[in-house]
């Protein structure tokens, strides 16, 4: 396989030097598939840089009106710069096809990892919640609040830096939201109610997530929505006694998973959080 540290290709739309097309690429293997198309390991033949592409079909698209959403999807992916935001280096189409170039993660997805182990470290856990909290600290300097954060959208490259993908959800606003979305267990009480919501949504999953990190399961799991709902709203919060979590872990949870948003602690207090500071690996890269 061709070195990865290549440089990447040139931003063909960002730029408009260049236009891509499939012949630029040797599509190999596939990596996965998403919910409109799939996504392949390829070698940009010049460079010899290597990618994920990901390949959409347009009739998919068109048949779910989700043209606008998927060019806002596009357009926040391409302006972000950040070592943990994965890296859309540029599009490109046929009839029939939208082709993305991303970052390739050769690590895969986090979720897969967390299930392989059942939960992580308090190391892990910590370098990846870390991780995460500077990525949208950084997105929301860009007013963009991510609102679908899940390990599913969490992908690993091959030093196990964690990288945010799949801005399907994203928006990019100043004012507050209205409209209902996200996967159910990550969703905030605010979101749930379908009252307006602003970057707090986002610190509220980092609390879910820290606890799944480190229990294995999202805090308000439920046999049924409704009853996942009624937990949220009541942020019925539990810690089993198994695995042994540190106080520290659980003094961060709690003070994230606040019903009322603007308690919440902050992006920055996280980062300077006592937990964080004593268990995160500084250049968030940790080996599994
Ligand atoms: N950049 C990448 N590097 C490595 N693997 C990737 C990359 N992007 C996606 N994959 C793999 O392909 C799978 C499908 O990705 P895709 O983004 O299409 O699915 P998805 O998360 O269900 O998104 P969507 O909801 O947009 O369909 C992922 O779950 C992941 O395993």
């Amino acid at each position: 396989m061709a070195d990865q540290r290549r440089k990447p290709p040139n931003q063909p739309q960002t730029t408009s030097k260049r236009q891509w097309s499939l012949a630029d690429f040797d599509v190999g293997k596939p990596l996965g598939k998403g919910k409109f198309g799939r996504v392949y390991l390829a070698r940009e033949i010049k460079s010899k840089y290597i990618v994920a592409l990901k390949v959409i079909f347009k009739e998919q698209i068109e048949k779910y009106g989700l043209q606008h959403q998927l060019r806002r999807e596009m357009e926040i992916q391409t302006a972000l710069r950040h070592p943990n935001v994965l890296r859309l280096h540029g599009w490109f189409h046929d009839d029939e096809r939208i082709f993305l170039i991303l970052e390739y993660a050769h690590g895969g997805e986090l979720y897969r990892e967390l299930r392989k182990l059942g939960h992580l470290s308090e190391t892990q856990a910590a370098t990846y919640i870390h991780s995460l909290t500077k990525a949208l600290a950084y997105c929301h300097d860009k007013h963009v609040i991510h609102r679908d954060i899940k390990p599913e959208n969490l992908l690993l490259d091959h030093e196990g830096r964690l990288k945010i993908a799949d801005f399907g959800w994203s928006v990019q606003s100043r004012s507050k939201r209205h409209t209902m979305c996200g996967t159910l267990d990550y969703l905030a009480p605010e979101m749930v109610e379908k009252k307006a919501h602003d970057y707090s949504v986002d610190n509220w999953t980092l609390g879910i997530l820290c606890y799944e990190f480190l229990y294995g399961v999202p805090p308000f799991e439920a046999e049924s929505q409704k009853d996942t709902f009624k937990r949220i709203l009541k942020v019925d919060l539990t810690f089993p006694s198994t695995p042994d979590v540190s106080a520290e872990a659980k003094d961060l949870i709690s003070r994230l998973l606040v019903k009322d948003s603007s308690k919440r602690l902050s992006l920055q207090k996280i980062m300077e959080h006592p937990w964080i500071v004593k268990n995160a690996k500084p250049m968030g890269i940790c080996p599994t």
